[in-house]
Order: C-alpha cells, then structure tokens, then sequence
C-alpha cells in the first residue's frame, strides 16, 4: 500500500479517533509530511521501537502502541511456555504519554488473558529489567524514549532473563506485528475488568524496595561510604527524568548525606524544559548541575538521562574545574577499581570476564589482562551484553564482572540485564570516596593508567538525518565505503577492514581475510597505522550516522593534537562522500 493510501486510511476509518483525524487532516496539503509518516511503519532499532509521537504508521501513538503490543501478545501465545500467566512487566518514563502507553500495552495483554504487573509511576529502565526478572515474568517493556528530546517516546521489549530482545527473536516477534495488517483486529479491554480478573496488577514500593537492597547487595565498600560518606560532596541531576525515583535514595542508604539534587530537574517535567536534549552526552545538561556545584563546592556531579539507563559524571579536579569522564573513561575506572578490590580481597575469579560493545575503548583489555581477566566484544546495544550474561550464567564458563558502553551504560552484578545508571552512581561516588581516602582522585587514577597503558583517547562525532531522506544518504554513503574502500583515511595507511555486514575482516598489507564471528551489523571499522582506529555507524536509536574516532600516543598532548587532526580530517572526508552519494 502506498504512503497515500495508508494516510487516507487513517483519515475515513472509524477505528482512529476525532484528534487523530484531526492531526492528519491538518497536514493535507504536505506531501512531504504525509509521506515521513506513512512510508513505513515505525522500526525496531538498537534500542526497542522509537520515534517521533504523532499520528501515522512511522510515528509513535497509541495505535501504533496497541499494534506492537498484539504482535508480542501473539508471540507469547504462540511461542512461550506459560508466557500468559507468567506476565509481562511495564514500566514508563517522564514522557508525555508514557503512562498512557503503557495502560494501552497492558489492556492489549490483558485482553488477550496475559498477566501484566504495571508501575505505579515512573520507574527507572534498570528497575523493569531487575522486576522481570525478580517476578519470574515472561518479559517487560518500557514505554521510554530513553536520552531523546521530548517530542519522541519508545518502545523496549525485554524478555525472561531481564535483556532486551536479540535480533533473532525480535525478528519473530516483528513477524507477528507485521502480520497484523488491520488495526482494528488488535484487542483491548476494560481496564477495571483488567483488574478484576487478575490481569491487570499495579506494582510499586515492594519492588522498589528490593531493588534498592539488590544494588546496595553488589556494590564494593558499602562499610566505608556508610562510615565516611558525608565526607564527600555530590550533585546529582535526573535531568526531568526517572532517576529522581532511584538515585537519591540510593546515594543517601549508602550514607552519600552530603548530597544535592538539582531542583529544578527533579520533577519528572514530560518537556525536559531546562535542557535542550536529555542526554548527559552533551555537555549543555550539565548546565544547572554545575552551577549547583559550584556553589556547595561539589567533588564530583553525577547525571541520569530520563530513563535512568545512562550516567555521566564530572569530576573537580585540582584548579577546581570540573572534569567530564566520558563512556570509555569510566568504563576503565570501572574495571580498574573493582579487579583491584577483588584481588585485594582474593576474590578475583580466574574465568572472569568483561563485556564491551565494539565501539568501546580497548585499553580495557589492556587493564584486565593484567588481572588475568578477558575482554569480550559483542556489537553496540546492551542487550548483546545482556545476551553474554545470559550465556555465561547457563554454562557457568565465565564469571561476568562488568559491562560496559562507550554511550554511557555500564552493569555490575547479575540481578539485571541492562545498563543500570543507578549502580553506577553509586559505583563512582564509592570510588570518589575511597581515592580521597587514600589521597588520590579519580582523575589521577586516570593518569596514572594512561601512564602505565598509554594514552588512550575516544571522541564520538554524529552527523543527525532526518527523515526517509536522511536515512537515504545514510544508507547511500555506508555502502560507498563497503564499495570503494579508502586505502588511506585522514592520510592514514587503512591496515585492516572490519566490515561487520559480511562478517569479513580484510588484513590488507597480508592480503588476508578472516571471517568476523559477530551478528551481521550495517558496521564498518578501520585499523590505521599509528594505532588510529575509526569506526562508522547508523545510530539505532536516533537519524544520525556515528563516527567513532580512537587514537593512542605517548601522553596526554601528543594524543590530544593526534585525536583533533584525525577528527578534523575525516570529518571532512567523509562531508565530501556525502555530498557526492
Ligand atoms: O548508537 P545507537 O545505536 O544509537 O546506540 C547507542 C546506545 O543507545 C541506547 O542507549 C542503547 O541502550 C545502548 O545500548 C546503545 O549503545
């Protein structure tokens, strides 16, 4: 069916509301619109189903929302062994609409005699990835569009182990979405009679509960921040989001009571209105954080994106500035702390391993070897360290120890199954505490591995697409460079090709190939000499292309002029490619 015809569809039937018919009658006389909306139906990316909210099949809406939801409820039908009465566990962020979504999914599942447990109120991501797992549920969604700005909302599926679904079985369940070609066929019910029958549970403070005993169960030195907490200053910023719920109460059980929270982004505010962007990525968020920092001379300032998955922290350095750790910076600080306290206390296992996404540094394999402990790669989504977690969990082969995203998400502990912002806030202010009480810093723990590891620098550069356009050109110049491969990038010899989607890695200077045993990803890396690496991307959870940059040198000066000249180079390599596909 045409983009025109689905429009006109949704306009003359009955099954869609007054202000949805509204919505579309409004852009008649936009073509361009009409097509965005309807040329396809909203996608499954890295991340769940996420988009703008809106009327039409590539929006995010209630219909859209029921739609999924039949196809999951056909998927459980069909494919789980007791998923009916096992349940389905909902959770939502501060969005607008999210709580309605998440009733809409819940009265589709109910119809269709599936047990829901549904959150009272907004809950952190990490939280129904914990809950499915501790209610022994068949699965979970979360109504959340994670770090993206407040026009957009989404849709996480997770399913028994807490993880959010691989691609092999989120195929199936597309499958069945797919095959729902009316949306008038989708059941729904009474949510009273929801209730009533047992289908329909509301869940809240008892799961709450646990899980703030599960995370203060797993993280290191809970004695020393429960003795000397108040010695360290924190601010702490839910940027409008669902960290609100988890966080502060975390921090202060921990005995962090020298804490602020930023005021005036503790409300759950569905517009994020004192940011632009949610995402503790850009350093614009952290604008109310800092000047509350200042003013109670903060140590370290820790940042939740909405749906609580994500956390970036900054830390004073010895100026008093605050220093940004990115993704990778923790990550290492991360694996470096916990392996030494593990040895320290004869408990580092001798099949423990750490799991990061491809695009994550490498000098964490560097620190871990030294611990004896192995560095696993899986593609970028933290549901393929979920899905590691998983494995090792069955066989018993490896014990994990951490997981981490150069996108800011990092795990410690097997109680879930995704990132979990929480834990690692109260990972860093543990850490933060512990080096001061030791006479050293998170920064210069920093330093110092850099200087047993080398330099070791990451930037991330992102260039937004929107639309079917955008994704067009996306498409177009990831397969100009599958097609003609650069011999050289940024005057850089190109050593190595990863290309992910044919499973090929290409050892030029050998004239070599071997076969890359990952899951097949629309993902192409390059080794150049100099120990450069680039790596290029589609986001799958928002319209932009990703270049990863990584470089390493002798110190911080020589890595940082290596990582600008690399940036600055490609970046405009890869304008001219793009404008010419
Ligand atoms: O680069 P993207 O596909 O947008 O993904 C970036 C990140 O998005 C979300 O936060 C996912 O949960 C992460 O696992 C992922 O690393």
């Amino acid at each position: 069916m045409s983009y025109m015809s689905r429009y006109r569809d949704w306009l003359v039937s009955d099954y869609f509301d007054e202000k949805t018919k509204e919505e579309l009658e409004a852009i008649k006389d936009n073509e361009a619109e009409i097509e965005d909306r309807f040329y396809k139906n909203l996608e499954f990316g890295t991340g769940g189903m996420r988009g703008k909210m809106g009327a039409g099949t590539n929006r995010i809406n209630k219909y859209v929302v029921r739609k999924a939801t039949q196809g999951l409820a056909n998927y459980i039908i069909n494919y789980s062994d007791n998923g009916e009465d096992k349940g389905i566990v909902i959770a939502y962020d501060s969005r607008h609409n999210s709580p309605e979504f998440s009733l809409e999914a819940a009265l589709v599942l109910a119809a269709n005699g599936i047990k829901t447990y549904l959150f009272t109120g907004m809950r952190a991501t990490p939280e129904l990835s914990y809950a499915v797992r501790e209610l022994d549920a068949i699965g979970g969604i979360v109504i959340t569009a994670s770090h993206n700005p407040s026009e957009y909302n989404g849709y996480k599926l997770y399913w028994e182990d807490g993880g959010q679904v691989v691609p092999e079985q989120a195929r199936d369940i597309i499958a069945e979405i797919e095959e729902i070609d009316d949306f008038s066929i989708v059941k729904t019910m009474d949510e009273m009679e929801a209730v009533n029958q047992g289908l329909l549970n509301y869940i809240g403070s008892e799961v709450d509960e646990s899980y703030q005993q599960t995370l203060m169960g797993v993280l290191p030195d809970t004695d020393l921040a429960a003795e000397k907490g108040s010695n360290l200053s924190v601010v702490y910023t839910p940027l409008h989001g669902t960290g609100s719920t988890v966080v502060p109460k975390l921090l202060s059980n921990l005995g962090f009571s020298n804490l602020n929270v930023v005021e005036e982004q503790a409300d759950g505010d569905s517009e994020f209105s004192t940011v632009e962007s949610p995402n503790p990525e850009d350093r614009d968020a952290f604008e109310l954080a800092l000047k509350l920092a200042e003013k109670k001379d903060a140590e370290i300032i820790l940042a939740t994106d909405p749906d609580c998955d994500r956390l970036a922290p900054a830390v004073r350095d010895t100026e008093g500035n605050y220093q940004f750790l990115n993704g990778n910076e923790t990550g290492v600080l991360f694996a470096d702390f916990l392996l030494r306290e593990a040895k320290e206390a004869g408990e580092l296992p001798d099949n423990g391993v750490i799991v990061k996404s491809i695009v994550s540094t490498d000098m964490v394999a560097e620190v871990a070897a030294d611990y004896g402990v192995e560095v696993l790669d899986v593609l970028t989504g933290f549901k393929f360290i979920g899905e590691k977690m998983t494995e090792f969990e069955k066989s018993g082969d490896k014990e994990f120890i951490l997981g981490f995203e150069e996108s800011l998400g990092y795990l410690i502990g097997k109680y879930a199954r995704d990132k979990d912002a929480a834990v690692a806030a109260g990972l860093v202010a543990i850490m933060a505490l512990k080096y001061k009480e030791e006479g050293t810093s998170l920064l210069e723990r920093l330093a110092e591995l850099r200087a047993e590891y080398g330099y070791y620098l990451e930037d991330l550069h992102s260039i937004r697409l929107e639309g079917k356009e955008g994704q067009e050109i996306i498409t177009k110049t990831i397969a100009h460079l599958r097609e003609k491969s650069p011999e050289k990038i940024a005057g850089h010899e190109v050593e190595v090709v990863k290309d992910y989607k044919q499973s090929k890695v290409s050892y030029l200077k050998e004239g070599r190939e071997e076969e890359l045993k990952l899951p097949k990803s629309n993902v192409l890396q390059y080794l150049l000499e100099g120990n450069n690496k680039l790596t290029i991307r589609p986001s799958g959870t928002e319209p932009k292309l990703k270049f990863y940059f990584a470089v390493k040198d002798k110190d911080k000066a020589a890595a940082e002029k290596k990582l600008a000249e690399f940036k600055e180079k490609i970046i405009a390599e890869m304008d001219k490619i793009m404008e010419n596909v």
